[in-house]
């Protein structure tokens, strides 16, 4: 890394150096808005073409017109990552129109807020293959079609799961599935040059956030104040950690995990979701009825 690079009127400033992606393609799911649009930008900054995936073609060509302006190069696929035929095509689409591809950013994601028991097993599946099945098939497709004779990186987005998530247990689920497949794609795919990691974003003021209800608001306002660095986190800090794992800087990295958090997960008393801690009422300490468990097991009364 060098200087901050700011050169061009409006242009993204990047810590990155001028020309890091010259010349390479970079898949970006949901690049059409938040995260993936603010890494489409650096990326595209630092001289790589890139194709954007998602389901609404309006948000990914408004981003191909914010790239356009400064000389960047983007395509535009409409796919929901979710159904395995588009998943297939679009990767094809993206070789037919760039001609290779060089790194997938497997960003696309989301949930809905829900108690484990109001979570229908529709909705369940809809998070699940949103968040860890669509990836999967992101992967290997672009494993399948490109990076396995070519050698390559990928980035999977996660969250941060270490720890439960309540109200956000099929995504939480899903994405700690989606750290292992990392894990293993990183295993199995090193042979042909492909390294695999990902990043953990904690609660980032991203166009995500807008999704969320008023109540979820409030929840994310009163978390903002236990984040040990004190803030939420950027869009450009999530990138400037996917850019440096698909850049060179990173070539001995593979099957590992950036967590952009702010250390929350070191401080996890933080989160109890936006549902009440009041203690269920309790009459006694298990401890009385430790005695009578240890002769059961006849180690303190022979
Ligand atoms: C580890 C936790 C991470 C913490 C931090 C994360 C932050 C962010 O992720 S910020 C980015 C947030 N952005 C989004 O979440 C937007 C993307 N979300 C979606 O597109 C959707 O929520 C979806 C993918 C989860 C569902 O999309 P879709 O397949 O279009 O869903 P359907 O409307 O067809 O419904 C399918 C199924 O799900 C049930 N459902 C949907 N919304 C809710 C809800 N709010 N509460 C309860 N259930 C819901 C819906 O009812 C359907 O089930 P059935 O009714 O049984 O058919
Ligand atoms: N912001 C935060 O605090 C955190 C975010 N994350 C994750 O980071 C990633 C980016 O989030 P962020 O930018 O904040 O949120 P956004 O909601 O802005 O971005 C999600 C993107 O994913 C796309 N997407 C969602 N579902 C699908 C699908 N089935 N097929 C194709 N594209 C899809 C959306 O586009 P479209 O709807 O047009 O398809 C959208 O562009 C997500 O995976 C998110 O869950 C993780 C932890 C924290």
């Amino acid at each position: 890394m060098s200087s901050p690079n700011t050169t061009g009127a409006g242009r993204y400033t990047t810590v990155f150096r001028d020309g890091l992606f010259d010349g390479q393609v970079i898949v970006v799911t949901g690049g059409g808005s938040g995260i993936g649009r603010c890494t489409a930008h650096e990326l595209c900054r630092l001289g790589a073409s890139v194709a954007l995936i998602g389901r609404r073609v309006e948000r990914l060509e408004a981003v191909r017109g914010e790239l356009a302006v400064h000389g960047g190069e983007a395509s535009v696929h409409a796919c929901d990552i979710r159904d395995e035929d588009a998943v297939r095509a679009s990767v094809a689409a993206v070789r037919a129109e760039h001609g290779r591809i060089d790194g997938l950013v497997n960003n696309a994601g989301g949930q809905f807020p829900a108690p484990l028991e109001k979570i229908s097993a529709n909705g369940w599946d809809a998070v699940v293959r949103t968040n860890l099945t669509g990836g999967f098939l992101m992967a290997r497709e672009v494993y399948s079609q490109q990076l396995h004779a070519t050698g390559g990186s990928i980035v999977n987005i996660i969250a941060d799961i270490w720890g439960g998530m309540p109200t956000m247990g099929h995504s939480g689920a899903a994405r700690a599935g989606m750290l292992n497949l990392t894990e293993t794609a990183a295993c199995e795919w090193a042979a042909a040059g492909v390294r695999v990691n990902a990043v953990a974003p904690g609660w980032i003021a991203s166009s995500g956030f807008d999704t969320y209800d008023e109540a979820m608001q409030a929840e994310l306002r009163r978390l903002k104040d236990k984040v040990p660095l004190g803030r939420y986190g950027t869009e450009a800090e999530v990138s400037a950690a996917i850019v440096f794992l698909l850049s060179p800087a990173a070539a001995f990295i593979s099957g590992s995990c950036v967590r952009v958090d702010g250390a929350v997960p070191n401080n996890r008393h933080t989160w109890n979701g936006p549902v009440s801690t009041r203690s269920v009422p309790f009459d006694g300490f298990p401890l009385a009825t430790m005695p009578t468990a240890l002769r059961e097991y006849g180690s303190d009364d022979s």
